[in-house]
């Protein structure tokens, strides 16, 4: 992706009364995935090489994450042979850009959106010079991950401020760490949950019953016991959820997927929830909610694993919510979060030079689980 943009002075935008609008840059954040075969292997060497994955002493970290990644190999490249040989990330990621663009257009400040992936292309680096040569006198940090965790939002954070520092970008940053909460992001999946609940409910004999499985990603226990709020957070996303969608009695859970490591992971895992569902004989639906793109742990594990292992177990129903991608009501959510962090009505968390989080936020207890991740490193 050719984030490189023609750079003029800033003075050269002008609004409609002819006044100069400050150029902002809004720096999107994933994960990022492989964009051909070939990449799978540098992709997960990447991951495991990160010490907020990999929490082993320095001097055993490249010998054993470079192990790791050999032995996912395999398993990771039949998942993108059967999205087509690449991680579908990246496009997503580009229409969400293009889309929250559009819905800033005409504000005060003339807003543009960079990529910034961790383990794949466009990472930092390559972003944080894209962002020097525009011209941005402002940088807003917006993770497209709702809830923080020091694997994610921290790790790409930690990435970003490296390499801000060797593009010499110096221009006032703004940190959006976490929106696990945020009323506009919980009615917009709110709205996608129970368009999906009623088609369900629809095809479904009325005696049987239907249950949510609000499915995050998982992580290693360890880690949350080290002080990472990420469980926390997305158990208070699932409440804003809950709440928004009103539904009296509404059976739902909160489950977690995707473990890779042989650890103990933070539970109950998915799998063992379809295994409750098929002895309950519920029909499931299946809600993602720490993922606001399709990638293969939805396409691949939810849609096909889990579907299979829902049918070999009997589950009487199967069904599953969208990820977010560009649904307008959630790049509308973003918007506002873009603009609550501008006008400095919400103004953030520790990260964003020592204030507070909003109460709409939630508690903030980042700075010391990042603070740890640090020591690690
Ligand atoms: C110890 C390993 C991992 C932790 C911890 C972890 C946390 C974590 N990851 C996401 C979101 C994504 N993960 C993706 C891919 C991916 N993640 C891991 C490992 C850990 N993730 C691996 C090995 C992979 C590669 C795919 C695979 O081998 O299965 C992706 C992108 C996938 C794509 O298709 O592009 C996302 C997105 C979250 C939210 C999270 C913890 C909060
Ligand atoms: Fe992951
Ligand atoms: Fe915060």
């Amino acid at each position: 992706m050719d984030q490189t943009a023609p750079a003029g002075p800033p003075s050269e935008i002008l609004d409609r009364a002819g006044a100069t609008r400050p150029r902002v840059a809004i720096v999107l954040f994933n994960l990022g995935g492989p964009d051909r075969m070939e990449s799978v292997r540098p992709f997960l060497e990447n991951l495991f090489l990160d010490p907020a994955i990999l929490r082993v002493p320095g001097f055993v970290r490249p010998w054993l994450g470079r192990f790791i990644a050999r032995r996912r190999t395999r398993a990771a490249s039949e998942n993108y042979a059967i999205l087509g040989g690449k991680s579908p990330l990246l496009e997503l990621t580009e229409e969400q850009a293009r889309a929250l663009e559009a819905a800033l257009a005409g504000e005060a400040a003339e807003y543009r959106c960079f990529i910034a992936m961790r383990y794949w292309h466009p990472m930092s680096e390559e972003c944080a010079r894209a962002v020097a040569a525009w011209g941005a006198e402002e940088v807003l940090l917006l993770p497209l991950y709702p809830q923080y965790s020091t694997t994610t939002t921290g790790s790409s954070l930690a990435a970003w401020a490296a390499a801000a520092r060797q593009a010499g970008l110096a221009v006032p940053t703004t940190t959006l760490c976490c929106w696990h909460s945020d009323p506009a992001f919980a009615a917009a999946t709110a709205a996608m949950v129970r368009r999906a609940h009623d088609e369900a409910r629809a095809t479904l004999p009325a005696a049987v019953p239907l249950r949510i499985l609000f499915s995050a990603h998982g992580l290693p226990e360890s880690i949350v016991k080290a002080g990472d709020p990420y469980q926390w957070q997305v158990e208070r996303s699932v409440a804003a959820v809950v709440e928004r969608l009103g539904i009296e009695g509404l059976d739902h859970v909160v489950c977690y997927q995707s473990r890779v490591t042989p650890q103990k992971w933070i539970g109950p895992s998915t799998e063992e929830e379809l295994e409750r569902a098929a002895h309950d004989k519920a029909a499931v639906l299946v809600c993602p909610i720490a993922f606001v793109s399709e990638h293969s742990e939805t396409l691949v594990e939810l849609d096909v694993e889990y579907r299979e292992e829902a049918e070999r177990l009997g589950v009487p129903g199967y069904f599953r919510v969208p990820a977010q991608n560009s649904d307008p009501d959630f790049i509308r959510a973003l918007r506002g979060l873009v603009l609550a962090a501008q006008g400095g009505g919400r103004a953030l968390c520790s990260f964003a030079g020592g204030r507070q989080c909003p109460k709409s936020f939630g508690d903030c207890p980042h700075a010391r689980a990042k603070a740890r991740v640090q020591e690690m490193a």
